[in-house]
């Protein structure tokens, strides 16, 4: 085993630098089959200074595909199901390189404040609403989501859930389950020749709107940016167009402040009667106790929902009032889908993003690559090969303000700078340099001085 080291080294760790004999490896990578795909045959796999010393946290049930990626590079990786509460979350958090999540594991300032190992993000979903991405990204920590692995299995979630609410399904199923026959035509309906209306019309709701339209629904969208129309769908020019045309509304906008909320009073009010809702968003989207009144007037004639402001932690708890006060309420409903936010959660899509967000965690952490980064500016350098032996690779990540450059230079310039590209953004920058002929006391060097400079965010330095 190599002497134990820190991928981001502490001034200590910098003395046994010299003799570590990972300090001049060439390991050979267990990159999957894609990542090899996109690199040069001959391509010497950098790594940090020993990946087996790189400690990752995968919380949240993180597909096994992810967790094989993760493994097989030496990576000491510890799995958990479900997420962790905020104090348990900490006490894990402050030992970790690497975490990976999915929607539920809050990773706010006040967690991130204690993860001083921390280097990488990895959101095992599309939503990143759950991480403080700015503070993030001003501790010099990337993040990374799977932006489309799980969106046609959202679509098709929605496409199923109007079938079932147009013919009452859950609720006769209930009926059934408890054994009483009641067999009804009133109130129930075909989807063919019915509007959908979908707002947010980007991976989700465009994918959603082709199936629809195959269904044989007409299709309108409501987005704050103009986009184009597939098929013969058509864009309304606002939510309140949209809820006035529309049988169906179904909503695919992220979590952010403009869309807390969006569904409340007024906007049933402007729905049409007899139409349904579905969310499959975010659960703060939708004022639930306004929807309860929706759904007791009879102002909406069913609704399916995914998400909620408060989900319980993992699978077996409660969703009770304790999690939500109107919990008791939304569960007596008629005509209402409750599932237990499993838009994404298909073999297909779990298993394709747990190789897309295990990859450019490993890409990060090895090569230091922000190709897809969701908060720091995107920076890769060509590989490095394996006819070049002695490169290191630096990565400098500051604080985006004058004159940073000049003195970065001045401490790799008196080297051979094969390579070297930089980008900012926001206040935070991202510089990466292949630096030719180097020895273990030349990195020492290079990394303690970068080090010492105040625009300084992290300094790594792979090789
Ligand atoms: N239930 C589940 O398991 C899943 C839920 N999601 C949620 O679905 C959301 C949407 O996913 P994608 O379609 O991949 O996102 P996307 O980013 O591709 O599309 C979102 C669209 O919403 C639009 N938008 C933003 N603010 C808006 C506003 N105020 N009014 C109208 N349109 C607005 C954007 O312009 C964009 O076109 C994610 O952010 C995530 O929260 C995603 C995957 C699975
Ligand atoms: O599968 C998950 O845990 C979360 C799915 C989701 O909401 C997302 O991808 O944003």
């Amino acid at each position: 085993m190599s002497a134990a080291r820190d991928i981001r080294p502490r001034q200590d760790d910098l003395a046994n630098l010299a003799s570590s004999p990972s300090a001049s490896f060439n390991s050979p990578s267990s990159h999957s089959s894609t990542l090899n795909r996109i690199v040069p045959v001959n391509a010497k796999h950098l790594k940090p200074f020993a990946t087996e010393d790189i400690k990752v946290l995968l919380l949240e049930n993180v597909n096994e595909t992810g967790r094989e990626i993760l493994s097989q590079q030496g990576y000491q990786v510890e799995f958990l199901k479900s997420s962790l509460p905020e104090d348990q979350l900490i006490e894990k958090i402050r030992d970790v390189h690497v975490i990976g999540i999915r929607s539920k594991t809050k990773l706010t300032a006040r967690v991130l404040k204690e993860a001083k190992n921390l280097i990488v993000i990895g959101c095992f979903c599309i939503g990143t609403n759950q991480v403080d991405l700015q503070y993030a990204a001003d501790q010099g920590i990337a993040v990374f989501n799977s932006p489309f692995s799980n969106s046609r299995s959202v679509a098709e979630l929605v496409i199923g859930e109007m079938v079932v609410l147009a013919r009452q399904l859950g609720d006769r199923s209930n009926e059934m389950h408890n054994g009483t026959w009641n067999k009804v035509s009133n109130g129930c309906w075909e989807i063919r020749g019915k509007t959908l209306g979908i707002v947010g019309y980007g991976h989700i709701g465009a994918q959603l709107s082709v199936l629809a339209e195959a269904m044989g629904m007409s299709v309108i969208y409501y987005d704050v940016l103009n986009i184009m129309s597939l098929g013969t769908a058509h864009q309304v020019e606002s939510l309140e167009q949209l809820l006035a045309q529309a049988d169906f509304v179904t909503l695919h906008v992220p979590e952010i402040a403009e869309t807390k909320g969006m569904i409340g009073p007024k906007q049933f009010e402007q729905m049409k009667k007899g139409s349904y809702l579905i969310n499959a968003s975010r659960g703060t989207v939708v004022d639930i106790p306004a929807l309860i009144d929706a759904s007791r007037s009879g102002k909406i004639a069913g609704a399916a929902l995914d998400v909620y402001p408060n989900e319980p932690a993992g699978n077996g708890d409660y969703f009770n009032s304790e999690l939500n006060t109107w919990g008791e309420d939304l569960r007596s409903l008629k005509n209402l889908i409750l599932t237990p936010h499993i838009g994404g959660s298909t073999e297909e899509a779990q298993k394709a993003i747990g190789v897309e967000v295990a990859q450019a965690l490993v890409r990060y952490a090895n090569e230091g690559s922000t190709q897809g980064a969701v908060n720091l500016p995107e920076v890769t350098l060509r590989s490095l090969t394996m006819d070049e032996p002695n490169h290191a690779r630096v990565i400098y990540i500051h604080k985006n303000i004058p004159g940073v450059l000049r003195k970065v230079n001045e401490i790799i310039g008196d080297h051979n700078v094969d390579k070297q590209m930089t980008d900012s953004r926001g206040d935070v920058a991202y510089l990466m340099a292949d630096i030719s002929n180097v020895d273990t006391a030349t990195i020492r060097d290079l990394y303690t001085r970068l080090e010492s400079l105040p625009s300084r965010i992290m300094t790594r330095i792979l090789y």
